[in-house]
């Protein structure tokens, strides 16, 4: 299903921490959403799976406004895993997966043959069979991460957001995560801070620099050693993976900052973060 982001722009307190951001996600391709700390990514993210409604702007899934959607609908639509989830730990790790099955549950009926299906194919799909029957609260943290994105599998969504779903994991499950994610039918948007992953494994990337879209596009065309420069201000190299025959992405050093007297920039000008 397709995600349209159109000139979104999100305030909080004030402050606008997302300002005019428009991308589109064709169906079923992996967007990658990258930029700094602080960039506005998981703000961003929050519009797109409908927890904090944009000042300006829409986002669309399949063509409908997502405020226009009702919670149930919203739920059928998008499925999603945050950074640090506060789940309930004397869950195990099944009942966690079984969680994804609630927006397609009647009020008052039992779980349904379909349900045990979709949990029992999230389960094997994310490699969390060993463990499923023990306590959340047991797991590793790379291990929870795993059963947060089988549950989100489970939920059988069109679209998958993602917010930086790689934390905690070692590099094999990082790799495996985005092969999987990246295999997947969903539209998937999913905010990565490794820039040679998002490059490897995402068909379209999207970078904020301080809450606004700094490039767009194919990885061949956004990832490049100027775009690392202006926005991280790292050196950077951009090859192919011999391995892989994918982009790689080799960081160099930090770009020294010139302070150029702060204190004498006009309000509301932004002080370029390097030059
Ligand atoms: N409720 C809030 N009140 C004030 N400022 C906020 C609020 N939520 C986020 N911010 C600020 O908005 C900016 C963007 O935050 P956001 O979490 O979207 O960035 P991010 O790109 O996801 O960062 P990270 O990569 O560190 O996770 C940050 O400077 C953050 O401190």
């Amino acid at each position: 299903m397709r995600v349209e982001v159109d000139q979104v722009s999100i305030d909080v307190h004030g402050s606008t921490l997302v300002d005019c951001v428009s991308f589109v996600a064709p169906a079923g391709a992996t967007v990658g959403l990258l930029g700094p700390n602080g960039s506005g990514k998981s703000t961003l993210l929050r519009a797109v799976y409908r927890a904090h409604r944009p000042a300006s702007g829409s986002v669309r899934i399949g063509g409908e406004d997502v405020w226009c959607l009702r919670a149930r609908e919203a739920a059928h639509r998008t499925a999603v895993v945050l950074q640090e989830e506060q789940r309930e730990f004397e869950f195990s790790a099944r009942e966690t997966v079984e969680l994804g099955r609630i927006p397609h549950r009647r009020p008052g009926r039992r779980t349904q043959g379909s349900d045990e299906e979709a949990v029992g194919r999230a389960i094997e799909l994310c490699g969390i069979g060993e463990y499923a029957d023990r306590p959340l609260g047991s797991l590793s943290g790379g291990e929870r991460q795993r059963v947060a994105v089988a549950r989100a599998i489970a939920q059988e969504t069109p679209v998958l957001v993602m917010d930086e779903p790689t934390n905690h994991l070692d590099v094999l499950a990082q790799i495996e995560l985005l092969e999987l994610v990246s295999g997947l039918a969903t539209t998937t948007i999913v905010a990565l801070h490794d820039l040679g992953l998002a490059a490897a494994y995402c068909d379209h990337l999207v970078v904020l620099d301080r809450g606004r879209v700094a490039a767009s596009g194919r990885p061949e065309t956004v990832m490049t050693a100027a775009l690392i420069a202006e926005v991280y201000g790292v050196t950077a190299e951009i090859g192919v993976n011999p391995l892989t025959q994918r982009l790689a992405v080799h960081l160099g050093a930090a770009i020294p900052r010139t302070i150029t007297n702060p204190v004498v920039q006009p309000a509301g000008r932004k002080e370029p973060r390097h030059s």
